[in-house]
């Protein structure tokens, strides 16, 4: 039992204190209240035993009514364990002194035990009151702290964002840091290079400066050579201007020609009006002459009947009157020797009566008769003088017709020759001109533009730019361009045509002839091209073009001339040809003329060496008259890739491709011509962002952008004379090979829409138009010959 309550402190009924803290309490309370307890004495001066006790028995009696005495663990345990010393079993006051002893400091213990209790009784109070506080500051730091921990936790998320965007930021700085990193370090490669280059250049520039000082002298020689080349250019100045006069005065003669030519035409066609009226009057005269004749022949064997029957008649009477004689003599010789028989006298008397009637009436017949042989003599006459005059008329007609005959063939001739002189003077203008120019046209501004009032499009008035001039304004800052023929917005389709009209002549004389027409979306490229069709005063240059070739290949049909014309149209959309005359063909057409269209084939383009194109497997259909050109061309219309754009409600988004082979043959003099005519309307130029273009739009608008940028690169490597010209980059620019750098001759609309908002893409046009005017391509060359010739399907 002590061995189990050895390291227990001392219990207390009111002692709720854990066991083991308690007693570390106590035990330190013990420390500190020996330590610092001044009324109180330490366990060991009490506790050294009888001796000692009893040699501090008053001090302890008093002491333990007064002051309390410190016990520790150990004190207590060994007061507990104490054994009394073993003496005499009868000494009893020993023993009595000795539990008297052990009592005191039993009391002792057991009141400091008391006041520890006390004390730990307070203590605890305070403690609880303590924790009571305690316990509520923590309720109020709980609810403090969720307070806090809300607001923590709204800041932690406000930071962790701020943490991501600066992470952001950090990797942005970090990717610029590489970035300056790379560039520093190309800088300084540069900057190594650049050194390694200035000492090369150092050198170079000692070289140079000897170089210089050759160069000096060759310059001082070369100012005499440019001397002397100024007078040669002087010369050739001179030499220009007058053949500038000669061009004029050849122009003025062309156009004395022309209208010479129409007055023979004119006159030539007067002379056939009349040579028809004069066959027509010959041949009625011819008619009446053979009536006449007829008549005459008619009235000639009348005239013999009657004259049979007049002798008849004549006889007849001689017969009849010899007779009455006769009878009259019979008579008299009855009457003078018998004087009877009155009934035979009667009878007699009326046979003579009757003989005297039918001899009157036959009298009267041929008075009759003969009045008639007389108006038939008289009608005989003047048919023989009528055929007389008609003759001398027919003679005259013919030598007049003669005359004329020879006057005609004499106008032919001129015609003939004066044609020649036109063909040769209309090329020579164009060469003069250039082989491949530029005409500029502005549209109307048309109500959809909602433009203010600004003008940005203006036409210089002095004397050398005029109708050849444009200026365009955009952000305040003037751009003047110059073009082979500028027209206006008020210019008519007909005043375009007529510029044109001899372009297209050149097609019918044997020359590749290509037309076309560049610019941004709703310039007017297709109003220009094909206009309005079935609108005479609308129509653009395709359909005007086409009527004039009939026209005029059926004027040269007096000359000997015979044409064959055969038609294409085809579009490249998305860099695909198409051709456009495959399907949904007029059930009016004649399909035994529709020569290789082979349905889902993919086109290819080839050149020969004359500069001949062939697209493969491409409908040509053969073409006689306007009518059947105008439905051809209705069709290939129809079947053109159009959309909408937010810049033109009906936008093209392919190039169009009409092409006309002509092949001519003259009868007289066996020459033989092969021309082509190339008409193109090309899709808008347009920046995506203007064009407002997504998905399959935006594919088309791309593809468009990637050939007409294809057509610059090809225009700026001829006007560079670079050595290679990028043909091939695109379909359009490879089928037009021929047309751009070969032997055709070329004609660029650029179209220009007046619209402020669209300053822009116009000055982008502009540009390209003038470097396309700045290029110089081969000398058109006439496809003519003699012989038999190649009849293959040509572009070029
Ligand atoms: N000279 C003109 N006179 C009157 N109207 C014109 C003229 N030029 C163009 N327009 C009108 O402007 C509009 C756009 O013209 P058009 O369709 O020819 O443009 P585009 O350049 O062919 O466009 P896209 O490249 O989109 O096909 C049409 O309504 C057309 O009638």
């Amino acid at each position: 039992m002590a061995s189990r309550n050895q390291n227990r402190p001392p219990r207390s009924p009111s002692n709720t204190v854990p066991s083991e803290k308690r007693r570390r309490v106590g035990v330190e309370r013990m420390d500190r209240q020996g330590n610092t307890g001044r009324g109180r004495q330490p366990f060991a001066s009490v506790n050294k035993g009888p001796e000692a006790n009893r040699a501090n028995d008053v001090v302890s009696t008093e002491g333990s009514e007064c002051s309390i005495v410190e016990f520790t663990r150990e004190d207590v345990e060994a007061l507990l364990n104490e054994k009394f010393k073993k003496g005499n079993p009868f000494d009893s006051k020993k023993k009595m002194d000795q539990m008297g002893d052990f009592i005191r400091r039993l009391r002792l213990c057991v009141k400091w035990f008391q006041k520890l209790e006390e004390s730990y009784i307070g203590e605890k109070e305070k403690l609880q009151s303590a924790l009571e506080s305690a316990e509520k500051r923590c309720s109020d730091a709980e609810t403090e702290m969720k307070n806090k921990i809300e607001e923590l936790s709204n800041t932690i998320s406000d930071l962790r964002k701020t943490i991501f965007s600066l992470e952001e930021r950090i990797s942005k700085e970090e990717s610029l840091k590489l970035e300056a990193m790379e560039r520093h370090r190309e800088e300084k490669e540069a900057r190594s290079a650049a050194e390694n280059m200035q000492v090369s250049l150092s050198a170079e520039l000692e070289k140079v400066k000897q170089e210089k000082l050759e160069a000096e002298q060759k310059a001082k020689s070369s100012e005499l050579l440019y001397n002397s080349s100024k007078e040669y250019n002087m010369d050739l100045q001179r030499y220009n201007s007058r053949l500038q006069s000669d061009l004029q005065s050849s122009n003025d003669s062309l156009k004395e020609l022309e209208k010479e030519k129409t007055a023979i035409i004119q006159n030539l066609s007067d002379v056939r009006t009349h040579n028809k009226t004069l066959q027509s009057q010959l041949a009625s005269v011819k008619a009446s002459r053979e009536e006449a004749t007829k008549q005459k022949d008619a009235l000639a064997h009348e005239l013999s009947c009657l004259r049979e029957e007049l002798k008849q008649i004549r006889d007849d009477r001689d017969l009849q009157q010899a007779q009455i004689q006769s009878l009259t003599g019979e008579v008299a010789y009855y009457k003078e020797y018998t004087g009877n028989s009155c009934a035979q006298l009667d009878s007699l008397t009326s046979k003579t009566k009757a003989l005297e009637d039918t001899c009157s009436f036959q009298r009267d017949q041929i008075n009759r008769l003969q009045h008639q042989l007389t108006a038939e003599k008289e009608k005989f006459k003047m048919a023989d003088l009528s055929a007389l005059e008609t003759r001398t008329c027919f003679e005259e007609q013919n030598r007049i017709m003669g005359e004329l005959r020879d006057r005609l063939a004499d106008k032919e001739f001129q015609i003939i020759e004066g044609e020649k002189l036109r063909k040769k003077l209309h090329n020579t203008i164009l060469e003069l001109k250039g082989n491949i120019r530029v005409f500029c046209r502005v549209r109307p501004l048309l109500p959809e533009d909602g433009a203010g009032t600004n003008v940005v499009v203006s036409y210089p008035s002095s004397t050398e730019a005029l109708g050849r001039g444009i200026e365009l304004v955009q952000n305040g800052q003037k751009y003047p361009f110059t073009f082979d023929k500028v027209f206006s917005h008020e210019a008519s389709q007909q005043d375009v045509f007529t510029e044109i009209s001899q372009l297209v002549q050149s097609a019918l004389d044997g020359y590749k002839v290509c037309i076309f027409a560049y610019g941004q979306t709703g310039s007017g490229k297709t109003y220009t091209m094909m206009g309005r069709p079935n609108a005479p005063d609308l129509k653009g240059l395709i359909p005007r073009s086409l009527e004039q070739i009939f026209q005029t290949s059926q004027a040269l049909k007096d000359q000997g001339w015979t044409y064959k014309m055969q038609a294409s149209v085809l579009e490249i959309y998305n860099e695909t040809i198409r051709d456009l005359l495959l399907s949904n063909r007029p059930s009016g057409m004649d399909l035994t003329r529709i020569e290789n269209g082979v349905p889902g084939k993919q086109h290819t383009i080839k050149h020969d060496a004359n500069g001949n194109t062939e697209v493969s497997d491409l409908t040509i259909v053969d073409v006689c008259s306007v009518k059947e050109i105008s439905s051809l061309l209705q069709q290939a219309a129809n079947c053109r890739s159009v959309g909408r754009t937010q810049m033109n409600e009906q936008s093209s988004r392919s190039h169009f491709v009409f092409t006309l082979r002509i092949t001519g043959v003259n009868e007289n003099t066996e020459q033989q011509v092969q021309g082509v005519l190339n008409l193109i309307d090309l899709a808008g130029s347009e920046r995506l962002s203007k064009s407002g273009a997504t998905g399959d739009r935006l594919k088309e608008t791309q593809a468009i952008n990637k050939s007409l940028s294809s057509l610059s690169d090809v225009m700026f490597a001829l006007a560079k004379k670079d050595e290679h010209v990028p043909y091939r980059n695109s379909k359009l620019t490879y089928l037009l090979q021929p047309c751009l750098g070969g032997d055709s001759k070329t004609l660029m609309f650029v179209n220009v829409s007046p619209d402020p908002s669209s300053a822009g893409e116009s000055l982008c046009s502009l540009r390209f138009a003038s470097k396309v005017n700045a290029c110089e391509i081969g000398i058109p060359r006439r496809q003519t010959s003699s012989k038999s010739f190649d009849s293959r399907m040509s572009y070029g």
